[in-house]
């Protein structure tokens, strides 16, 4: 195992923080943290790096403790904070020299590579660049050494949607070489792109955590039928199909595999026109946040 959960709790104050979390990342494996704003995101990957110590049971990696054994692991670590701290005066170039020197850092080959591909001038002063220059500088800095594990923070925040693929792309090539990834993320379709794992957190607590490649397959399917009366509407509503919504005489059904109770109720139904639709990754998301934890 690689990185380890068990039942890390941290409080901030009645219902603030993350309470007993418990997750499992596999060597080799990429593993999305999804939640909203608050949720506990970055307190829990603090902990990973060991900035902070549990009010309640443990993080590890590779079976080193985070807070105990935090210098240890921050050797095969790379780490992309959510906010980052530069030191004052610096130019991109300089930041990337204090932070590789720290690590006694002999080659600089990826690094040069990666300022290559996200294109920036490490020349700027830190001061002077934007939210995503900023951002550029970070993702090098966590990539350059060619750690084994790799901690990301809401990793594109501040990209542009190019560069957001670019850091995709690096992404699925570091997985394809067997890195290890945990990263946080907003972002749906970055997640559906790059995980094998997604972990849900919400209100501190863990809502989910599904294969990704399960959560495809297991997609409900929208029905928008368009009936011709009034009774064909009621006549659905009372068939104990899931409806999702009505709208005169549109009626969306949510399916997941019970496609015969969908056909028997249809064909005591006079309809005029079917859209079929996939669920979203992102639906699914908002269902487990509307469901909470009853899922
Ligand atoms: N050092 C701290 N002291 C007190 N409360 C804190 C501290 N750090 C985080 N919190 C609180 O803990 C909760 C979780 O915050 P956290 O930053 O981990 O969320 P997040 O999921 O990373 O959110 P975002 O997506 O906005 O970055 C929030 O309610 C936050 O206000």
């Amino acid at each position: 195992m690689s990185i380890k959960l068990n039942r890390l709790s941290k409080s901030f104050g009645p219902g603030k923080g993350i309470f007993d979390l418990s997750l499992e990342v596999r060597e080799g494996e990429v593993f999305g943290y999804l939640g909203p704003n608050g949720a506990g995101k970055s307190t829990t990957i603090r902990h990973l790096m060991g900035f902070m110590k549990p009010s309640g049971g443990s993080a590890s990696i590779r079976r080193l403790d985070c807070w105990s054994q935090s210098a240890e692991i921050q050797q095969f670590v790379g780490y992309l904070p959510g906010e980052i701290a530069f030191v004052e005066g610096l130019n991109g170039s300089e930041m990337l020299d204090l932070l590789g020197g720290m690590r006694k850092m002999r080659s600089t080959a990826k690094r040069k590579q990666l300022i290559d591909r996200f294109q920036f001038d490490v020349k700027t002063p830190i001061k002077k660049m934007s939210k995503g220059m900023k951002q550029k500088v970070g993702i090098v800095a966590a990539f350059m050494h060619d750690p084994d594990i790799l901690i990301l923070d809401e990793p594109t925040s501040g990209l542009d949607p190019l560069m957001q693929s670019e850091f995709i792309r690096l992404i699925l090539e570091e997985k394809a070489r067997g890195k290890t990834i945990f990263m946080s993320s907003h972002l749906f379709e970055e997640i559906e792109r790059t995980c094998d794992t997604v972990g849900i957190i919400k209100d501190g607590r863990l809502a989910a955590i599904e294969n990704i490649h399960s959560l495809q397959s297991s997609r409900q399917k929208m029905f928008a039928i368009t009936v011709k009366s009034q009774d064909d509407v009621l006549q659905l509503q009372q068939s104990g199909l899931r409806i999702i919504a009505v709208q005169e005489f549109i009626v969306t059904v949510e399916v997941q595999g019970n496609y015969e109770a969908l056909v028997q109720a249809l064909a005591r139904c006079g309809i005029a026109n079917i859209d079929i639709r996939q669920q979203s990754l992102e639906e699914m998301f908002m269902d487990y946040y509307d469901r909470g934890m009853a899922k």
